[in-house]
């Protein structure tokens, strides 16, 4: 399987929908079809925003043509969306790959151990060193020459092997201790190695394991035990047995891979973790690991380190140690910095910072192809994905289960206030034929999709327990679980030949999937702008391989690729010659694709007849919504959720993301809701009223923490720094669910002041983050 990633919704055989103009007996389905497909609708009120206009590309249709409007249709009502010329192919993507091995170099040149070199080659395939590596080496692999360098600072781009860079000097670094006749395990954690998420760790513990598997043996051996035997790595990542992992502790791990916040636990609270010799410390992806939110735990852990070295030490003095002698105490600790975007700021923390030669900027990989398409909100639906958790569920159960002319009826609750339209499909959904199961459980990681049968689906994001997205994560690189699937796929099932993951920014950073072939950006990121735009991509083209990123824009956030671009030449670090951004400008290829050549190449035909299939498709993921309230639900908590964190893009991205200037009822359609919007936010209102807590008492409550916060930065000095609630917050909402995932919004940004454990305001950015009563007014138009 060479491919991971489609984004094609349907491919070149799809079998156009029967045309039927059957008003009696039949299937359900066509009966249906043949009635909303030609059900005329009065004229909606005219929306005053430029994006209510028909496109210009749309050719007069019957319903076009009169006064009036197909609800179902994808294609009309569209804002006019300028079609882009083409552009010249730019010089450098003709060029090398810029994240590829270097062929000029080898890792004998840069003095990496004979023994290294020959594991990497035969057990891993790595022949020559990529230019990070070639920079990195010499200064941070162990010689007489560097032992002054402490802090060192890696930059280079996505896929370029930062992870050998600092893994192979550790490494280096520790073998010689193997000659010592008292070490063993127990000499306790010599190096760590920091990593924001769960799935980040377990990859550069995967790694490592792979590289501590080496048959090393002293020069001259052939037999005798391994050099690393004693090198045992461990990984601590939260959701695990503590006990487990104190025990382990205690047995001694010299290399740590861990996340942040399991990491300090331990170093507070484990008395038996041996850290106090520690000579290496690892930030992967350092400017996120710096960044509010993780900043106050990292700097908890450097202390917490530094205190436990101290102690060591004051017991060694005082001969209360029951430690060996012979330790270098004198040799410093070293910091390794690690990203492929870094603030200046950050960078300046560390006393050394090595770029790979070929780019300092925050340009992704020469060789990968950008493109972005601007597609009306309705249109989303049916070309790819990404989104918040709700939306990656939503999105993850509708393709696992939606089946074109799967039958649909109206939600079994809820619906009193139901459109004519609900109606219509109430009243012909009587004699549906036996239904699928339509909602995936619960853990689910892998689904297959019925409208794409050669493809599994997978789903990844921070809500899901640990095992889940491991599992996850696993399925979808085609470890264990993918594999096992395929060979007991029987020929109703299709053997998957490609996989997509649906996933929130949890797998932006550091995720290393060779076979990725694309990264589709359905929602553009809401924090991190172009660097987490620049991370997200990066999970496709790596070391050298080809790739191509997709970004689906809203005609509301055109700009924003001009923008983009701007931001990746501009925030490059050292960047402030303007012929050099230019240089850089040039070679960064965004390039706009016209939407009805997307849809084209997705669900082929002749002329226009995508855009029949393309409406079919939506009519079976608006069906499979309308078949029960459960899918019902998924759909407007995703919807809901989408909106929220649409909110949450900072002030500074307001011109091109601000929620006011989103077509809801796009929106809604692209979660396959049939509801107008107002209908969304009413239902979720009638749900929240007859909840335990009345609304009232939460608004009390809400308001009474904001007037604390208020106080409470007023004694802090902080003039003018305001909660992320806007003060109107909607008393009918339920205000403590509201609460509760802004939060989980902010604290997943890593933007929650952990002050006081309130959310304010943060330095660095000010969110649009308001209240679900200004959602709601905008919704409504109230
Ligand atoms: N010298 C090399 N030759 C060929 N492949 C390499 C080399 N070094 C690393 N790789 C491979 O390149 C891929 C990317 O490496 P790695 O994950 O370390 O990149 P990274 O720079 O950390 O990326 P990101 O910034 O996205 O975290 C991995 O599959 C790794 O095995």
């Amino acid at each position: 399987m060479d491919d991971d990633i489609v984004i094609n919704l349907a491919t070149d055989d799809f079998v156009a929908p029967r045309k039927t103009s059957a008003q009696k007996g039949g299937r359900w389905t066509d009966r249906l079809k043949a009635k909303r497909d030609y059900i005329e609708r009065p004229e909606k009120r005219a929306r005053t925003d430029k994006s209510s206009q028909p496109t210009s590309s749309s050719k007069p249709t019957a319903a076009t043509a009169k006064p009036t409007q197909i609800i179902s249709s994808l294609f009309t009502s569209n804002p006019t969306i300028e079609t882009p010329k083409p552009a010249p192919i730019p010089k450098a993507s003709s060029s090398k790959p810029s994240n590829a091995p270097v062929d000029s170099s080898t890792f004998e040149g840069l003095g990496l151990s004979p023994l290294l070199i020959s594991h990497l080659s035969s057990k891993m395939g790595i022949q020559k060193p990529t230019g990070i590596q070639r920079s990195a080496l010499p200064l941070m692999l162990p010689t007489p020459s560097n032992t002054d360098i402490r802090d060192i600072f890696l930059q280079s781009q996505t896929g370029s092997g930062k992870t050998l860079s600092f893994l192979l000097p550790i490494i280096q670094d520790l073998l010689p201790l193997s000659s010592l006749s008292y070490i063993d395990r127990s000499i306790g954690t010599l190096a760590i190695i920091i990593a924001p998420t769960r799935e980040l760790a377990k990859q550069i513990s995967d790694v490592l394991e792979a590289l501590l598997k080496m048959r090393l043996r002293a020069e001259g051996e052939l037999e005798g035990s391994r050099m690393t035997r004693w090198i045992v790595s461990g990984l601590l990542i939260g959701g695990e047995n503590r006990t487990h992992e104190k025990t382990r502790l205690r047995k001694g791990l010299p290399i740590l891979v861990s996340t942040p916040g399991r990491l300090l636990d331990h170093i507070q609270n484990t008395a038996s973790f041996n850290c106090a010799k520690c000579r290496w410390l690892v930030l992967d992806e350092a400017d996120q690991l710096m960044d509010l939110g993780f900043e106050e735990t990292i700097t908890g852990i450097l202390k917490g380190l530094d205190a436990r070295r101290r102690l060591a030490i004051r017991a060694i003095e005082e001969g209360k140690s029951t430690e060996v002698g012979g330790w270098d105490w004198e040799r410093p600790r070293r910091t390794v910095l690690c990203s492929a975007t870094i603030r200046e700021s950050v960078q300046k923390l560390a006393g050394t910072a090595l770029t790979a030669a070929s780019s300092t900027s925050l340009t992704p990989p020469s060789q990968l192809t950008q493109k972005y398409v601007v597609a009306p909100l309705k249109l989303r639906l049916i070309i790819v994905f990404l989104s918040c958790t709700d939306s990656v569920d939503f999105h993850f159960n509708l393709l696992g289960s939606a089946q074109m002319g799967a039958e649909g009826t109206a939600p079994e609750s809820e619906e009193d206030d139901s459109d004519e339209e609900d109606e219509e499909e109430s009243e012909e959904g009587g004699d549906e034929p036996k239904r699928k199961p339509t909602k995936l459980a619960d853990d689910a990681v892998e689904a297959k999709c019925p409208l794409l049968p050669d493809v599994a689906i997978f789903r990844l994001h921070g809500s899901l327990p640990t095992h889940t997205r491991m599992r996850a994560l696993k399925g979808f690189a085609g470890g264990k679980d993918g594999k096992d699937k395929k060979k007991t796929t029987t020929e109703s099932q299709p053997t998957p030949t490609s996989s997509i993951l649906f996933c929130t920014s949890v797998a932006a950073r550091g995720l290393d999937l060779p076979l990725v072939r694309a990264v589709v950006q359905y929602d553009l990121p809401t924090e991190g702008g172009a660097t987490e735009y620049v991370h997200r991509i990066g999970r496709t083209a790596r070391a050298g391989k080809g790739g191509e990123a997709w970004s689906i824009v809203a005609p509301s956030e055109s700009e924003w690729a001009k923008w983009v671009v701007d931001k990746m030449v501009g925030e490059g670090v050292g960047l402030e010659d303007m012929k050099e951004k230019e240089r850089e400008r040039e070679k960064i290829d965004l390039r706009q694709v016209p939407i009805d050549s997307v849809l084209q190449s997705g669900f082929g035909g002749k002329g226009k007849e995508f855009e029949m299939r393309a409406t079919e498709v939506q009519l079976a993921f608006e069906r499979w919504v309308l078949r029960n309230s459960e899918n019902v639900g998924l759909a407007r908590k995703a919807y809901l959720s989408h909106m929220r964190a649409y909110a949450t893009h900072p002030s500074n991205e307001k011109h091109m993301f601000h929620i006011r200037h989103l077509h809801l009822g796009h929106l809604a359609k692209s979660f396959a809701l049939r509801e107008a919007p107002t209908k969304v936010n009413a239902a979720s209102n009638s749900k929240s009223k007859s909840s335990k807590s009345t609304g009232s008492s939460k608004w009390a409550e809400v308001k009474a923490r904001s007037e604390s916060n208020k106080v409470n930065r007023a004694k802090a000095g902080k003039k003018g720094k305001q909660t992320n609630y806007d003060s109107d917050v909607d008393s009918d909402m339920d205000l403590a669910e509201n609460e509760k995932r802004m939060k989980a919004v902010v604290r997943a940004q890593g933007r929650l002041s952990r002050k006081g454990g309130v959310m304010a305001r943060t330095d660095t950015s000010e969110f649009q983050i308001m209240g679900t009563d200004y959602l709601e007014k905008l919704v409504s138009g109230r």
